[in-house]
């Protein structure tokens, strides 16, 4: 497959080339090796980005949503049409394994495009009486969206960015992340060829300082981020300079809790799901498993004869389960923390090497014995790092789940189903499981609390957060006034 695409950039209908801007080399996880090379934008190819989106903005606002929505859903279906060739990309681009791209990425992506170009008919505003005169509300787009992705789901970030932004109305400069350039060129590709007039969606690459170039542009009305909560910082508070709204996709260290009357099999499922799944790189997973003391060492013993079934190797096999990390930094990274888990004295229960192989993979990890005040309890690791804690009492597992900065996701495992919804009420925590783990349907919300995350992304709740709504007040008879 051709990994080199046309050209960094897609600004205005087409590709863009700055061979001027600094070099971003592509490089295939499972290998190291460089397997293309973008241009960060240039202010120069910021400001056409920036100037062509606004341009757009009109007429694409102007359009109605069953036109905008024929469009989107046109996409989706262009995306799954593509679904090998775009979930073969992905899989260069994040090392991912093709067995979670070929089910997840774009088709989570064409999901959020049918989605929200089926809704895209229905974003109206509302009628309100008032005796015989009468206000009416109209929904309206925000205008000019910034996007800004995540390295771990490419294409399912530029898609759940977009399709919202593009129903409602408004147009978008996405900002992919540097590790992983490549996907989202295909989103505006394939916008473009399912009929999004120019400039409605443009990609443009770069490092973190073209991300914030975008984000203090007077034309710019909104940005949304996924990335982590340091960088969540920095872009929420350069977007208040100017009241931007925003939407914040940020990490997580959440809880799985897991009580001795759950189904062993299921819990120890929710566990894998929610730790190995791309090799640990989801910003929900529940990395911190609390396993009521009756059932640890069941639970530790069937992980680990379940782990067994973990298959590392070329990500690009359709039979391999397991990638590697996104790069060499995140495996660093990673490899510390697994180190300070040892030194602060979790038991290593598995994993925690480098294969002898090539490229950035690491064994699949689980500690145990580890307790609330350890660095591996505390701070978001983002990788395949499994944290088992111990506990006796429902009380004591709410009070301990909710001990964080977090609050991304939470989930427990339980067969006492009243349990089940006490503590989904309890938890701090956006998106929360009940004898499930790491679902993320694009009918439903996702997004965090505390410090992960403002808005919500997916379901009718992400039509608030691109959108606004004004009032019209409207007299039937004569005005009075005092004077
Ligand atoms: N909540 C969610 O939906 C979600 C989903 C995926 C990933 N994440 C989080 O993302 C993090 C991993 O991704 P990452 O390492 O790419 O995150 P990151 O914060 O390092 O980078 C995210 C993006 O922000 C850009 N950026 C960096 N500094 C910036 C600045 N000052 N202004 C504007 N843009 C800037 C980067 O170039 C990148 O595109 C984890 O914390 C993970 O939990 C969250
Ligand atoms: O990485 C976070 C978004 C997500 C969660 N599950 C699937 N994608």
């Amino acid at each position: 497959m051709k990994t080199q695409p046309t050209a960094s950039h897609f600004i205005d209908g087409q590709y863009v080339e700055d061979t001027s801007g600094e070099e971003i080399p592509v490089i295939y996880p499972a290998t190291g090796e460089v397997i293309a090379t973008v241009y960060s934008a240039t202010p120069a190819i910021v400001e056409q980005a920036l100037a062509a989106a606004h341009a757009a903005e009109k007429e694409w606002a102007a359009m109605t949503g069953t036109e905008r929505g024929r469009i989107l859903r046109r996409a989706a279906q262009i995306m799954r049409e593509r679904n090998h060739d775009l979930s073969v990309l992905e899989t260069y681009d994040t090392g991912k394994p093709y067995q979670e791209t070929s089910v997840v990425d774009a088709t989570s992506g064409a999901d959020s495009l049918e989605y929200f170009g089926g809704l895209a008919a229905a974003i109206t505003g509302e009628h309100i009486q008032l005796g015989e005169d009468f206000v009416y509300t109209r929904r309206e787009p925000l205008g000019l969206c910034v996007g800004i992705g995540a390295w771990n789901y490419p294409t399912q970030i530029a898609c759940w960015k977009g399709a919202p932004a593009l129903a409602c109305g408004n147009t978008m400069v996405f900002k992919p992340s540097e590790t992983t350039p490549l996907c989202a060129l295909k989103v505006a590709e394939i916008l473009h060829e399912a009929g999004a007039p120019a400039g409605v969606y443009n990609v443009i690459q770069g490092y973190g300082p073209v991300g914030a170039s975008l984000i203090t542009d007077s034309r710019v009305d909104k940005v949304s981020l996924t990335g982590s909560v340091p960088t969540g910082k920095k872009v929420y508070a350069a977007a208040a300079e100017g009241i931007r709204h925003v939407t914040m996709e940020l990490g997580g260290k959440s809880p799985l809790v897991i009580f001795d009357d759950a189904d062993i099999e299921n819990a120890v499922s929710g566990a894998i799901l929610g730790n190995f799944y791309s090799s640990g790189q989801v910003c929900s997973n529940g990395t911190r498993v609390f396993v009521q003391k009756g059932i640890k060492e069941a639970f530790l013993t069937r992980l680990a004869e379940r782990l067994q079934g973990v298959k590392l190797g070329d990500p690009q096999d359709p039979e391999v389960n397991f990638g590697p990390m996104v790069s060499e930094k995140q495996l660093g990274i990673v490899e510390g923390y697994i180190a300070k888990g040892i030194a602060e004295g979790a038991r290593l229960v598995c994993g925690g090497k480098r294969p002898d192989m090539a490229g950035f993979f690491l064994e699949p990890t689980v500690f145990a014995d580890v307790t609330d005040d350890m660095t591996i309890a505390r701070e978001e690791i983002f990788g395949p790092v499994m944290s088992v804690l111990d506990f006796d009492t429902e009380e004591e597992a709410l009070a301990r789940a909710n001990d964080t900065e977090f609050g991304l996701s939470a989930g427990v495992f339980t067969r006492d189903l009243s349990r089940a919804h006490r503590m989904a009420a309890g938890f701090e925590a956006g998106t929360c499981y009940i004898n499930t783990y790491n679902d993320a349907p694009v009918e439903a919300p996702f997004g965090g609390s505390k410090q992960s995350g403002v808005g919500r992304e997916n379901s009718k709740a992400a039509i608030e957060h691109y959108s606004q709504i004004k009032g019209v007040y409207v007299r039937t008879g004569d005005l009075e006034a005092p004077f």
